[in-house]
């Protein structure tokens, strides 16, 4: 049973990623030579400078973008993929609630789960709103529902919790661990902060070069408690990345 969970999920090799020239632009070499597996039911955090090419391995990964040498394979074809975007992307002509049961085939029986989702994500007050009444918090709060409605097998996360005060990430952060511990799935999350990717995940990517490649792949040593205690996450973010 316990070599099931060792089993790779996805196997990602980007040989080479260019942009082509258009328009007087250059081509852009993106992405080298990265190459690694992700374990089921791991949390691997991708991270590394602005520009540094995090988002477009994400969409690669994704097969939002075919445009590459390599190949991305996953253990099983028919593995249900979901993604968060930076920006929520919900209807606005719809309310929450139908934002969510949007993602779910007419008679699906998860549509049973809506309300405690909702009501678990904090949002059963709101189920009826549209996206321009709440805060972009509480539409993010709607973003990590409509994907975890989906149980998705895999989760792709593309800098979720940008642009928050701190206070409010910091409670999306929490509420991710919650449904995560409560159906822990394979998650890969892209941030630029080395905190962020330290208190979330077990397993942290680091991007760095033009065209950039993975210049570090470690594990982090905290345990859930451990996630929560600022100093803790302080000392091991050093460990991983050195004191800045
Ligand atoms: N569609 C595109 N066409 C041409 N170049 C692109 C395209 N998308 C991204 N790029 C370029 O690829 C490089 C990597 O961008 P990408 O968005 O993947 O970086 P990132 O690490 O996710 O950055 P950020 O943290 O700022 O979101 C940048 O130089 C960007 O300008």
């Amino acid at each position: 049973m316990s070599s099931v969970l060792n089993v790779p999920t996805l196997q990602v090799n980007v040989a080479r990623k260019v942009f082509p020239a258009v328009a007087g632009r250059a081509a852009n070499h993106v992405l080298d030579a990265i190459l690694f597996d992700v374990e089921a039911g791991s949390f691997v955090a991708i991270t590394g400078p602005s520009g540094g090419g995090k988002s477009t391995l994400l969409n690669i990964i994704a097969g939002l973008d075919r445009a590459f040498d390599g190949g991305i394979r996953f253990s099983d074809p028919n593995l249900n993929v979901a993604f968060v975007f930076q920006s929520p992307r919900l209807l606005p002509w719809r309310t929450v609630r139908e934002n969510i049961a949007l993602v779910l085939p007419p008679n699906d029986p998860r549509h049973a789960n809506i309300d405690e989702l909702l009501g678990r994500v904090g949002l059963a007050d709101a189920a009826h709103a549209y996206p321009e009444m709440i805060s972009l918090g509480m539409q993010r709060r709607a973003a990590l529902a409509r994907a975890f409605i989906l149980e998705p097998d895999i989760l792709l996360m593309d800098e979720p919790f940008v642009s928050l005060d701190d206070p409010t990430a910091q409670g999306l952060r929490q509420l991710l661990m919650e449904l995560w511990s409560r159906r822990p799935t394979t998650v890969l999350f892209v941030t630029h902060d080395r905190q962020e990717a330290v208190m979330l995940a077990s397993r942290v990517i680091c991007l760095a070069g033009a065209p950039a490649s993975v210049v570090q792949d470690e594990a982090v040593a905290l345990t859930i408690g451990e996630r929560v205690d600022r100093d803790k996450v302080r000392a091991e973010q050093n460990r991983i990345f050195g004191a800045a």
